[in-house]
């Protein structure tokens, strides 16, 4: 079981089948823990954190601890392939590859079972990326803490790059990020009577083209930034004036001095439409995720390897103005990401996203090389 490469893409379609909200990944952990119980148990312990699962595959003659992390969450999206094992799930998907990252993490964890290297290896399965933050709260923990690794490495699929091309950079490799939920309250009322009323779509109207200020007026060119507003729900029925309004949307940065000034430009844009329109506002930052800094040195040394050792095309990209929250580990422990080449024309949270399944035996085997190179010094 799970000896050849190709049946890492049968599991692969097994999760895609499967997927789960941030920390209602229940299937998810019970069909890694199912694969895992079927593996020799010699070299492996298991702990569970809320629906993560941390695995320590024991090196032979141990001096520290390398980790490998996967991100196992799906995303809030109607799937629109036509996968013969597409979601299962109405209304969620796997649409940012996490279903590739476990696969790819099963298939290297598989090796070392049976190929044991001098240090420990420790795989994280971290619940709830895509919010409302698992990396954090998992770091923090008991059960993390015990097994704290003294690097740390971990992929993230790249639908722009052809299968066989990886995509890093030594520094920041992905955006600080903040999700922003602003609510207005006016007063309801009939369409024949706006007086009466207090209408949040105009509010929500200024507030929307306003908040689209801030970028091009108050941050400095050089420092990229975005504010996007991704969902806004006001109103019932087109002849009733609605008193309440949601605007919810997220907010990139590649510097936190650029995400306290957005923050500080939203609070006095949103206290300027209460004066003006004469409603309450309440604003909401959600889910913080710190960017991902690639250590420096490490990050060269694994570009100077790849392209040593293995027949991988390594690209030095740009920073994405993508988050992830595998910054918080990157944070305090030392480590590396990398853009993994799938070539899919749809992109990340794409309801038709079409990852090329041949990226992940080459993920496999550029892992285990590159782990079992590291932890055999
Ligand atoms: C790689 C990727 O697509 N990541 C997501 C995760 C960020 C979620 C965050 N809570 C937010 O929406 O602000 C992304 O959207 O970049």
């Amino acid at each position: 079981m799970g000896s050849s490469l190709s049946s890492y893409v049968d599991i692969r379609r097994d999760l895609h089948r499967i997927p789960e909200l941030g920390f209602a990944e229940f299937k998810t952990q019970k069909y890694l823990l199912d694969y895992l119980s079927r593996l020799p148990q010699d070299r492996l312990e298991i702990k569970t954190w809320r629906t993560g699962v941390l695995v320590k595959v024991k090196g032979t003659q141990p001096t520290r601890i390398l980790g490998y992390r996967t991100d196992i969450d799906g995303l809030p999206i109607h799937e629109e392939t036509e996968y013969e094992f597409r979601s299962e799930h109405p209304g969620q998907m796997h649409a940012c590859g996490h279903d590739f990252h476990m696969a790819i993490a099963l298939g290297i964890l598989t090796h070392f079972v049976n190929h044991p290297v001098r240090d420990d290896l420790l795989f994280i399965f971290q619940p709830a990326e895509e919010g409302p933050g698992g990396a954090l709260p998992m770091l923090k923990s008991e059960e993390f803490q015990q097994w704290r690794p003294e690097v740390l490495f971990g992929l993230h699929i790249g639908p722009d790059y052809p299968v066989g091309t990886i995509a890093t950079r030594p520094g920041i490799l992905f955006a600080n990020t903040s999700e922003l939920y602003i609510d207005l309250v006016g007063t309801d009322g009939h369409a024949s009577l706006p007086h009466r009323a207090n209408d949040m779509v105009i509010a929500a109207s200024q507030l929307a083209m306003q908040l689209q200020t801030i970028i091009s007026r108050n941050i400095d060119p050089l420092d990229s930034a975005i504010l996007t507003l991704g969902k806004v729900t006001i109103g019932t029925k087109q002849n009733i004036i609605p008193g309440n309004a949601r605007l919810e949307g997220t907010i990139r940065t590649l510097s936190m001095e650029s995400m306290e000034r957005i923050k500080k430009r939203i609070r006095a844009l949103v206290r300027g439409i209460e004066e003006g329109f004469a409603c309450e506002a309440h604003i909401d930052w959600g889910a913080n995720y710190c960017q991902v800094e690639n250590e420096k040195n490490l990050t060269r040394e694994f570009i100077d390897w790849a392209r040593r050792e293995t027949d991988v095309q390594v690209v030095e990209c740009r920073e994405a103005m993508a988050g992830e929250d595998f910054g918080y580990f990157l944070r305090e422990i030392p480590g590396w990401m990398f853009w993994l080449g799938v070539d899919s024309p749809h992109g990340l949270h794409h309801p038709q996203i079409d990852p090329k399944e041949e990226a992940i035996p080459v993920a496999i085997d550029l892992m285990i090389r590159w782990l079992t190179w590291k932890a055999n010094p």
